[in-house]
């Protein structure tokens, strides 16, 4: 019995290695005529994935990144997620993969079959008319729009789940959040049961996007594909509810949501997706929502703590905006724009911890980097993180200091929305969600982070492993805040 197990266990390791030795000279063979940039494949598919996933979930990816760089310099061969890879990092790089029309956005096999049809996956004519239909719906003179709707779901929540508590969980707490937030500006009036009831779903998908894409019982990925499939039903019910009421209205306009927003669009010959893939690209935008700019304002809490000062100057510049206004009212697109230190306390936020930490593309064709060659059909990644905590263009990067921002990064060194044709669409409206959110639990509320020993981990996005627990007190002035916000009702 023993003696049969050791064969087994000589012969699987036998195969595996002939397996390695013809997939390598595959390669070497196939691409003789190309020069590779340094590196290699590693193991057949696997290649470098699980390290790298191992690294986010420890918390050590900017390590990785480094101690590979180190070894094979800025331009580096590996396969990641069953595809050969080549990885860049530096300001040239970021320069190259958002500028190069060689280049198109790829997403990982899991996020394609999770979120379907949506911008992230199309290319083409298609992604033109989509990307643009975007951009129109989060343009500035759109999102001044939305700042008043952002303003009650804060006010909202924060009666909800922040007044009276001693202690919050902050993470959880703030995804809510942000999902309420999303879900109200981009669905409508029928956004409660998607907000209240799926956020676990969202969360869930969420963790599915950095996962091999074969659907195995109790995997990352099947669970993922069953929260989708909830979600995309949940808003399906929403898109055909939207669609009746608008064939029944004559000239209907949008009241901003962003389903009737895509239906009038189309009705206008604008676009001709059908309401599947309306659906998935309300999808698309609650997800790349949704965790980024949650990731956001849970680590802008967690740095404030750290630094009494620079929360001082944030609140004195939000006691400033208060003072001008009554406090009945809502805080305005003018108010935000206003928001200037607090904004740099973002940045800065966005540097350390970036909520993406890299892009993937994909070669159309053979493609010249560096002197390298990267051939059609290749993917791409640079990581734009690592650029963000080089010393060179960063002094003291792991110093906390917003006001390095008041001068403007060197170009192509600070990027945590992406650039080019492909940059966030949504970087305003993350940025006046961030700002009205911190602008109340500023003024508000004093926290003391409980467990300060707590790491962070990427799953993908930036998560702290126990969620980030804090004890909370009201400010005193925050009591005249509060009846305020009870008058207005959203108490
Ligand atoms: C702090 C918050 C946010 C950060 C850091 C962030 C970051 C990014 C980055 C880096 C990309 C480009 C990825 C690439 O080029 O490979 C991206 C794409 C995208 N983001 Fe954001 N984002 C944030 C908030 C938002 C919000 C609030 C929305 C929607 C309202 C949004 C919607 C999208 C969409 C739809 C795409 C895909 C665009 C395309 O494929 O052309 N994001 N985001």
């Amino acid at each position: 019995m023993a003696y049969s197990i050791l064969l087994g266990a000589v012969l699987v390791l036998l195969v595996a290695a002939v397996v390695q030795l013809l997939y390598k000279n595959f390669y070497r063979l196939y691409y003789s005529a190309y020069k590779l940039p340094p590196g290699n494949l590693g193991v057949p598919v696997i290649g470098s994935t699980f390290s790298l996933l191992r690294a986010c979930r420890s918390n050590t990816d900017d390590q990785w990144f480094r101690d590979r760089i180190k070894n094979y310099g800025p331009v580096s061969t590996m396969s990641l997620f069953g595809s050969p890879t080549v990885l860049l990092a530096g300001p040239a790089a970021n320069h190259f993969i958002f500028g190069n029309d060689g280049l198109i956005l790829t997403q990982t096999g899991a996020l394609r079959a999770l979120v379907g049809r949506s911008v992230l996956a199309l290319t083409g004519s298609e992604l033109k008319l989509v990307r643009s239909a975007l951009q129109g719906y989060l343009k500035p003179e759109m999102v001044r729009r939305y700042v008043c709707k952002i303003d009650h779901e804060v006010r909202s929540h924060i009666e909800l789940n922040w007044v009276g508590c001693d202690s919050v969980t902050v993470l959880p707490t703030v995804r809510r959040l942000s999902l309420a937030i999303i879900c109200s500006v981009v669905l409508g009036q029928e956004s409660a049961t998607i907000k209240e009831g799926l956020c676990t779903d969202f969360v869930t998908l969420g963790k599915a996007i950095l996962s091999f894409p074969v659907n195995i019982p109790f995997t990352r990925f099947n669970k993922g594909m069953a929260a989708s499939a909830k979600i995309r039903k949940a808003i399906t019910n929403i898109a055909n509810k939207r669609e009746d009421s608008l064939l029944q209205e004559a000239n209907a306009t949008s009241d901003n949501d962003f389903i009737s927003y895509m239906l009038i669009l189309r009705s206008q010959g604008a676009h001709s997706l059908t309401l599947e893939d309306i659906v998935d690209n309300t999808m698309g935008l609650i997800v790349g929502a949704h965790e980024t700019t949650s990731a956001l304002i849970t680590f802008m809490i967690r740095h404030l703590s750290n630094e009494p000062d620079i929360l001082d100057k944030v609140t004195r510049e939000q006691d400033e905006i208060a003072r001008n206004k009554n406090p009945k009212d809502a805080l305005t697109w003018d108010d935000v724009a206003k928001m200037k230190y607090m904004w740099k306390v973002a940045m800065e936020t966005l540097r350390t911890i970036p909520p993406v930490f890299g892009s993937f593309r994909t070669t159309t064709k053979d493609i010249e980097y560096q002197g390298y060659h990267i051939p059609k059909g290749w993917k791409v990644f640079a990581a734009q993180s690592v650029t963000h905590m080089d010393s060179q263009f960063f002094h003291e990067p792991n110093k906390f200091n917003p006001s390095r921002f008041e001068k403007s990064a060197p170009p192509y060194c600070y990027m945590p929305f992406g650039g080019g044709p492909r940059m966030c669409p949504g970087n305003v409206f993350a940025r006046v969600e961030t700002m009205v959110a911190m602008h109340y639990l500023v003024r508000q509320f004093r926290w003391k982070i409980t467990c300060e020993k707590e790491t962070y981990k990427r799953d993908p996005k930036p998560t702290p492993v126990l969620g980030l627990p804090i004890k909370l007190k009201l400010r005193p002035l925050a009591k005249n805040v509060q009846a305020n916000n009870m008058d207005t009702g959203t108490g």
